[in-house]
C-alpha cells in the first residue's frame, strides 16, 4: 500500500468534493490517504519522497486559488522532487480562455523539479461534468491501481 496526500486548490468546493471521493477509494484499495485542504509545505514535505495527488481548480485567468498558492510558492523554493510520484486533476470550464491553467501550471512545476507524473493529467470541464466527482472517480480507481499493493 501507498501513503498519499491528497493536496487541494479549491474557491467554491468542488476540488475538496472530488478529492474526499478519492481518498474514500483509495483508502478502499488498501492504501493510506488523507486530505489537506489548506495545503502547506510542512504537509507536502511529509510525502515529497513518495506519493502525492494534486486536486486542483483554476480561478482568475488561469490562476491557482488562494488556498493552494503557498503550497505552489514553497514548492519552487524546494529544489529536486526526484523521488516524487504524482497525479494531478485539474478542475476548469472550457468556456475561460486559459482551461485548467491553474493544474497545468501545478504539473509544469512538478515536473521541471524532476518528479515523475503517474498518468494523464485529468482534467475536468465544469460546462460538460456538473459533478466532477462522477468524471474523477473512475480515474482515481485506475490511478491507485498503479500505486504499490505491497
Ligand atoms: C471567477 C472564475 C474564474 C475562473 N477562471 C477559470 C479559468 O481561467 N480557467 C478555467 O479552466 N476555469 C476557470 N473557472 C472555472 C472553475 O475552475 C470551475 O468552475 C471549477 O469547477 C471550480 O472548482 P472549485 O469549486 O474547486 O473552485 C473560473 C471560475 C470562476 C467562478
Amino acid at each position: 500500500m501507498a501513503d498519499v496526500g491528497i493536496f487541494v486548490g479549491t474557491v467554491y468546493g468542488n476540488a475538496l468534493l472530488v478529492a474526499e471521493e478519492a481518498q474514500v477509494i483509495l483508502s478502499r484499495q488498501g492504501h493510506k490517504a488523507k486530505v489537506y485542504e489548506d495545503p502547506r509545505a510542512q504537509d507536502w514535505a511529509l510525502y515529497r519522497s513518495g506519493y502525492a495527488l494534486i486536486v486542483t481548480s483554476t480561478t482568475g485567468q488561469g490562476a491557482l486559488p488562494d488556498s493552494i498558492v503557498p503550497l505552489f510558492e514553497a514548492i519552487k523554493t524546494l529544489g529536486c522532487h526526484c523521488e516524487l510520484r504524482y497525479g494531478l486533476i485539474a478542475l476548469g470550464d472550457s468556456t475561460y480562455e486559459n482551461y485548467c491553467g491553474g493544474g497545468k501550471r501545478f504539473d509544469a512545476l512538478l515536473r521541471e523539479q524532476g518528479a515523475t507524473r503517474l498518468g494523464e493529467v485529468l482534467t475536468i470541464d465544469a460546462s460538460e461534468a456538473p459533478e466532477p466527482e462522477s468524471v474523477s472517480n473512475l480515474w482515481v480507481e485506475a490511478w491507485g491501481r498503479q500505486l504499490p499493493a505491497l
